[in-house]
């Protein structure tokens, strides 16, 4: 069935005409590594805040804020670390216009060129003639903040009036657990949010390459760490090697019994916590475009799991999963040192669903690790914690909102988009909806093989441009709804 279509023709040449702008934009949010999860960048996240601000002023928007959050709580080296600010910022203030609120983060992952990368990370990459730009953060989520700042330039340019109200809150640290975020919002309901319609959030991805999504679901995320320490320093292994119990060895004995490799989860009561799945959702799955294939695509490789799409889809969206991430302190560089690493710190997460109790998780998982550990018998000491955990979101799609943006797909894509879930994670989602009692609406802008947390990073131009058009008719459809 066909749509009432909006006359947006001028707002979208003008999105491309500034093309070459809005990509010189994303090239200057890229070039700040604003890693949240490394300490030691924790000015370049604040320095990515003030950038964001600025971009704010010039464009028009009023009552800028940088709100401060307080220090990081611990597990953190520096007990003095403060958490980076939330930028808040409003255009517009007209009581006969819906307010819509849009949220994204401007922290991003680790990357190392020595990772792996063609290119160097922080420094965006332009290949035109391949549609493509290279960078951290330019699909996860600096494309897509900057996005929203792109519609309110084109519409400035045009002389055109934004339709609605815009508020936006961008953070700093939700690659590391959004803390501090949850308090703000509780605290600005009823200030700085008050009068919010709906929240937007652009901040994941298509399912695969050709086809848009919006999306009304998310894992949530529960990440550990296990430290494992014993000698007063690190060891020759020839000197030590035999006669000392040594922490690393305890640790992967630790670690390879939390998943095993099909991907089961084997902490008891973890799986038991799950919803089942219902007769309506067996129905959801097979309309999707997807497929087996996309997936090895995007992995690039042949090692999935499961081998077919309805499979794949409940386990990405709809079952637990267990990561493996890494162990600080142990040794990874090249070369064959011969070390006995004194503390050795393993890093796990787990990605929870409906109806896994976020606590009772931490119990299990706390109560097993140290179960296991205690069965070795070793004179070595763990210390078991929750790093950070973001809850699950599921909604419904059948609002104003979703309406509203699935049209705006329409126009600019020339196809319908499909309703998905996400396997990954924003934690803050369920605290928007909860506090400002409003809806929250999962518009992603980048495409399934972005590698977004992975190595050469990338967003297609044509999805960069393609999605602040998107956005903007979204506005523009959501404002008559
Ligand atoms: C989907 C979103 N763009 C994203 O990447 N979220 C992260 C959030 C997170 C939580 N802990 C660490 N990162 C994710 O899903 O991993
Ligand atoms: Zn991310
Ligand atoms: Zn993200």
């Amino acid at each position: 069935m066909s749509h009432e279509k909006l006359p947006l023709e001028a707002f979208f040449n003008k999105i491309e005409e500034l093309k070459p702008k809005f990509i010189e934009r994303l090239s200057k949010a890229v070039s700040i590594p604003s890693v949240s999860g490394d300490e030691t960048l924790r000015p370049q996240v604040v320095e990515m805040a003030h950038f964001l601000s600025g971009e704010l002023k010039n464009l028009g928007f009023h009552d800028i804020q940088l709100r401060e959050l307080g220090v990081q709580p611990p597990p953190v080296s520096d007990p003095n670390l403060k958490l980076p600010p939330i930028v808040l910022g409003r255009y517009g203030s007209d009581p006969k216009k819906k307010t819509v609120l849009v949220y994204g983060h401007y922290d991003v992952q680790p990357a190392l060129k020595e990772d792996g990368w063609a290119t160097d990370p922080f420094k965006l990459t332009v290949d035109e003639s391949n549609d493509v730009v290279y960078g951290r953060g330019s699909t996860d989520d600096k494309g897509p903040v900057l996005g929203w700042l792109n519609v309110v330039e084109a519409h400035n340019e045009l002389k055109l009036e934004l339709p609605v109200n815009l508020v936006v809150c961008f953070e700093g640290m939700e690659e590391s657990g959004s803390l501090g975020l949850d308090d703000l919002i509780a605290k600005e309901a009823k200030q700085y949010f008050a009068g919010i319609d709906t929240t937007c959030i652009s901040d994941n991805y298509w399912l695969g390459t050709k086809k848009p999504v919006l999306t009304y679901g998310l894992r949530g995320v529960s990440y550990y760490q296990v430290a494992i320490s014993g000698p007063g320093a690190d060891l020759h292994s020839g000197i030590f090697g035999g006669v000392v119990a040594e922490p690393m060895t305890d640790l992967v004995k630790v670690l390879s019994e939390l998943v095993d490799t099909n991907g089961n989860i084997l902490i008891p009561g973890v799986n038991e916590m799950v919803a089942p799945v219902t007769d309506k959702e067996e129905g959801l799955y097979d309309p999707i475009d997807f497929s087996v294939e996309e997936l090895n695509a995007a992995a690039g490789s042949e090692t999935a799991l499961y081998q077919n799409k309805k499979d794949i889809l409940k386990h990405r969206w709809r079952y637990p999963s267990l990561s493996v991430h890494g162990i600080e302190g142990a040794f990874s560089g090249a070369g064959a040192k011969t070390v006995i690493p004194a503390k050795v710190i393993g890093k796990f997460s787990i990605r929870t669903v409906p109806d896994m109790d976020p606590r009772k998780l931490d119990e299990l998982v706390i109560g097993y690790v140290e179960k296991v550990f205690a069965k070795l018998n070793s004179p070595n000491t763990l210390k078991a914690e929750l790093v950070h955990d973001g809850n699950y979101w599921v909604s419904d799609p059948f609002n104003d909102s979703f309406t509203a943006a699935a049209k705006a797909t329409e126009d600019v894509w020339n196809i319908k988009p499909d309703f998905t879930r996400e396997g990954g994670s924003i934690p803050i989602t369920l605290t928007f909806e909860k506090e400002l009692g409003t809806g929250v609406l999962l518009l992603p802008m980048g495409r399934g093989d972005d590698g977004a947390h992975s190595i050469n990073e990338k967003i297609n131009i044509s999805n960069y441009i393609n999605g602040c058009k998107t956005l903007g008719a979204y506005l523009h459809y959501y404002s008559k709804a």
